[in-house]
């Protein structure tokens, strides 16, 4: 029976060792019988690339593909290795330093770079600067001695990268500004500094941050500074303002004298405080009418110490028991406490104010903030009332009141020693730290008294007042200074019986 044979046959058979491979089966051509060759194409191993490379040499667009590919992998590795071979470079070479803007040295190293451009400015070269296009002003005030003030505006980096020399060498500072990060306190943006400069310089990191920080305190020496609450924290508010001399307020006899000698011998018994265990604190109240100098007093026997304020008002929004143990805990080194108005600020607590405010400061957590936890720390607090009659027997207990003082409205004889004060012919200053008495600055026109004329003057001023108080008529310290300001050293004595008031 005739079978009618395929003219090719192909069959895919299983070579033990080579993998698959593709019999193919010819068949001659019909009619020279049944001769049959096998032809077997290698499977996808070792034969594999030469078939892939067949392809590919074979196929225009796949050869070209692979080139490219390979080109691309060269240039990652190169990219990659640049990129490697940089920071390791960075970290080797470079060193960096970051200040963030909550640290302190953060507003003292703007100020130092400012002081360095300006101060180049003032010898008439050209400003130490930085490379930059982008810059911010910080405006301060200069006062002269005469008093008028001026403001200089100085130039320092804005958000942006610089470069500036320091010692021979550059350094790059990033100011940063993060605009989704926010200072709570302060409400302005986070922002942070970054100084980065050669490894081997990295020393100078340290002694330019010392710089900044020595021209800081130089900005403070012989001022006080008033430090505010800002969220749980003390900020300066404003300038730091020049001393108060102690003579320039003028209180009832003795009373000076006895609360700054009681101050004094309290700051140097640290040890026998702690000796005894009893906490390192001391509370003093001066009470008395409005304007009798009690927050001048306190001002001008902290520039006497050295010492600064932190001025703390207690019917502050926001402010609660909490924050103010924490504010009272961490007040700032050689530094007053003052709580004014004590009180004012807990009738106040009773009522809401007019816009519906009640502030959270619990009457009982006054007293444990004002306690403390027993520190050896000391602390050295004072309030101020026009009220004495008004506080919580509690609040003025010893050992949080240990001396109670009354400021009162003018008596004849500190009228007339203040009378002295500005019209007599010298007057005290403080230069560099020092009470200088100096010659009186005339006004225009003013001819001067003998100082027999100004203590003649001065007895008919207190002979006044005296006269005054025994008819139950007061005048304020405050009301006589502002006399003295306005006239002369007669006509001052027709004005002062006008602004006696019936005293309280
Ligand atoms: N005893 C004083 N000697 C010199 N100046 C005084 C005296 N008392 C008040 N003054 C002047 O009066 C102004 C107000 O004084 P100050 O604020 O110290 O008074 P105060 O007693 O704290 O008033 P208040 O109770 O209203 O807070 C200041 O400019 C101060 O110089």
């Amino acid at each position: 029976m005739f079978r009618p044979r395929p003219a090719q046959q192909t069959a895919v058979s299983q070579n033990s060792e080579a993998g698959p491979s593709i019999n193919v089966i010819t068949s001659p051509d019909i009619g020279q019988g049944n001769d049959v060759s096998t032809t077997s194409i290698p499977g996808p191993s070792a034969e594999d690339q030469s078939f892939v490379s067949r392809i590919m040499s074979d196929n225009p667009y796949f050869s070209a593909g692979a080139g490219l590919m390979g080109i691309g992998v060269v240039l990652t590795v190169l990219r990659r290795s640049v990129t490697l071979g940089t920071t390791f470079a960075q970290r080797r070479m470079l060193v960096t330093l970051e200040i963030p803007s909550k640290d302190r040295s953060y507003p003292w190293f703007l100020e130092w770079m400012a002081a360095q451009s300006a101060s180049q400015v003032g010898k008439g070269k050209k400003p130490m600067g930085f490379r930059s296009h982008e810059l911010a002003v910080e405006t301060s005030y200069k006062q002269h001695e005469n008093g008028s003030s001026e403001a200089v505006f100085n130039l320092v980096p804005g958000p942006g990268t610089h470069y500036f020399k320091y010692q021979g060498t550059w350094f790059q500072v990033k100011r940063e500004r993060d605009a989704k990060l926010m200072d709570l306190h302060s409400g302005s943006p986070w922002e942070t500094l970054t100084l980065t400069t050669l490894s081997a310089y990295r020393h100078l990191f340290s002694s330019l941050l010392t710089e900044a920080r020595a021209l800081a305190e130089a900005s403070t020496e012989g001022k006080t500074v008033v430090y505010t609450a800002w969220g749980v924290e003390w900020r300066p508010f404003g300038k730091p303002r020049g001393r108060r001399e102690m003579g320039s307020v003028v209180l009832a006899e003795g009373v000076s004298e006895k609360i700054e000698t009681d101050l004094r011998s309290f700051l140097g018994r640290g040890k026998w405080y702690a000796e005894r265990g009893i906490p390192y604190r001391r509370g003093y109240l001066l009470h008395g009418p409005p304007g009798s100098g009690k927050t001048s007093f306190i001002q001008a026997l902290a520039g006497s110490l050295h010492y600064n304020i932190c001025l703390l008002n207690l019917a502050e929004r926001g402010l609660t028991d909490d924050k103010l143990n924490h504010l009272l805990g961490l007040v700032p080194e050689r530094s007053f406490i003052l709580l004014e108005d004590v009180d004012s600020a807990f009738s106040k607590r009773v009522q809401t104010s007019e816009d519906g405010y009640k502030s959270s400061v619990t009457f009982s957590g006054l007293l444990n903030a004002l306690d403390g936890v027993a520190s050896s720390e000391e602390r050295i607090i004072f309030m101020t009332t026009n009220h004495y009659e008004r506080l919580d027997p509690a609040l003025i207990r010893p050992g949080r009141v240990d001396l109670h003082e009354l400021l009162d409205d003018a008596k004849g004889e500190q009228a007339k020693r203040l009378f002295i004060k500005f019209y007599g012919n010298s007057t005290t200053t403080i230069e560099n730290g020092q009470e200088v008495e100096k010659g009186r600055i005339l006004r225009e026109g003013e001819i001067p008294l003998t100082d027999q004329e100004v203590e003649d003057l001065g007895n008919q001023v207190q002979k006044i007042i005296e006269d005054e108080y025994s008819r139950g008529r007061t005048i304020s310290m405050a009301s006589l200074q502002g006399l003295f300001i306005r006239t002369g050293a007669q006509e001052c004595l027709e004005g002062i019986r006008e602004l006696c008031r019936p005293s309280e």
